[in-house]
């Protein structure tokens, strides 16, 4: 019976349909399903020891590859490192899955140009990550003084074709924290453009129109942005709506809805500078839900869920697969996944929490009704 309804639906099955409007409606007593190139995470934390046991099913689930973030402590700060974390990666993921992780390093004020020669030569490591000492979560031996202490790495790193992801918040106590965004785009990201134009930069999880018509206007292939399931669904009101909601909050900070409204356009507009980045990031609930409780969403277990939402809120589901699957590859100058995945649209519920030994995890929208669900083929 299902299977029929399903081939019912064929017309609906992605890329060439356009689901909206009444083509929607005449399969609304049906099961309508996506079939998406697999995704990969361009934006994920996986942390280590039991946490990276517990949490690195949910990813490999459902993408191919992830860019893998490096704020361990200690960071992840040298090739060695960096090839010895991804070992460990891969010990955990589960038997079966071709789940490939993407290494990167973590740049301090003394990172050295061979360093990079390093690591592109390793194979293993896509890209080096700028932390402003102090912006988030494991930054404190982030980057100082960006221009003063790191242009010769920078250097290399466009010799080496070596992409710069950022974490685009300045640090200084005196700017409004709903600015730290906009403020680093005036005065770090734009002379940094000017300096190195053919730099690789992806602006990691971006939360304003600023970052948003940033992006747009820099030259497309050298300057792309990863949005989050969480800026595109949330706005600031979600930190607070009936009391202060610890498991909202992340870094950069939910912003005002007009913000929200504007990244959502830019993704689902179709263009290429903007791909997937779950920046899904696990911490313990007694470390979310405690005074001075740390920064990040756990949202891999439902992302791709939010991302379908997000498209068909839109009425731009036949842009799906290009922001999940085909615009990251792209950018990276990496081949697309060759399998696919299936999105189903079906109600579940999200679990209210994740138990391990160690403790419970929250993810995103605990305990709330998706209307997507997906499956690998
Ligand atoms: N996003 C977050 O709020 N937290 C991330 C760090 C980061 O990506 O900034 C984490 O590692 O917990
Ligand atoms: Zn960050
Ligand atoms: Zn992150």
């Amino acid at each position: 019976m299902l299977k029929t309804l399903v081939l019912s639906c064929k017309a609906l099955k992605f890329p060439s349909a356009k689901i909206q409007g009444s083509r929607q409606l005449k399969c609304k007593a049906t099961r309508m399903e996506l079939t998406l190139v697999q995704p990969d995470d361009w934006h994920l934390h996986l942390r280590e020891g039991e946490l990276l046991q517990a949490v690195v099913y949910h990813s490999a689930n459902h993408f191919g590859r992830a860019i893998v973030m490096p704020n361990l402590k200690p960071p992840v700060t040298t090739t060695a490192a960096a090839v010895a974390y991804g070992e460990s990666i891969l010990k955990a993921v589960p038997a079966g899955s071709s789940f490939n992780p993407l290494m990167t390093l973590y740049l301090t004020d003394t990172t050295s140009p061979d360093e990079i020669k390093l690591a592109r030569r390793s194979g293993v490591i896509f890209a080096v990550k700028l932390y402003p000492a102090g912006a988030t979560t494991n930054s404190q031996d982030g980057v100082t003084d960006l221009f003063g202490k790191c242009l010769p790495v920078l250097e290399e790193m466009v010799e080496q074709n070596m992409p710069l992801l950022v974490h685009g918040e300045v640090t200084d106590p005196n700017v409004d924290v709903f600015d730290h965004e906009k403020v680093f785009i005036d005065t770090v990201l734009r002379p940094l453009t000017q300096k190195l134009p053919k730099l690789k930069v992806v602006m990691e999880h971006i939360t304003t129109m600023d970052a948003v018509r940033f992006v747009e206007s820099c030259e497309e292939g050298f300057v792309a942005a990863t949005v989050t399931p969480q800026h595109l669904l949330l706005n600031r009101n979600a930190l607070f709506q009936g009391g202060l909601q610890p498991h909202n909050y992340c870094l950069p900070v939910l912003k005002r809805e007009i913000h929200r409204q504007a990244i959502v356009s830019a993704v689902t507009s179709g263009s290429k500078r903007f791909f997937l980045g779950t920046d899904s990031a696990p911490h313990e609930k007694r470390r979310k839900e405690c005074p001075c409780g740390c920064a990040g969403i756990y949202n891999a277990p439902v992302a791709l869920s939010l991302y379908a939402k997000v498209f068909e809120e839109a009425g731009a589901l036949d842009k799906l697969e290009a922001f999940t699957s085909l615009n990251g590859p792209d950018f990276y100058g990496l081949p697309r996944n060759s399998s696919k995945i299936k999105l189903v649209k079906t109600s579940w519920k999200v679990p209210d929490s994740y138990s391990f030994s160690f403790g419970n995890i929250i993810p995103m929208f605990a305990g709330e009704t998706l209307e997507w669900q997906a499956s690998s083929l």
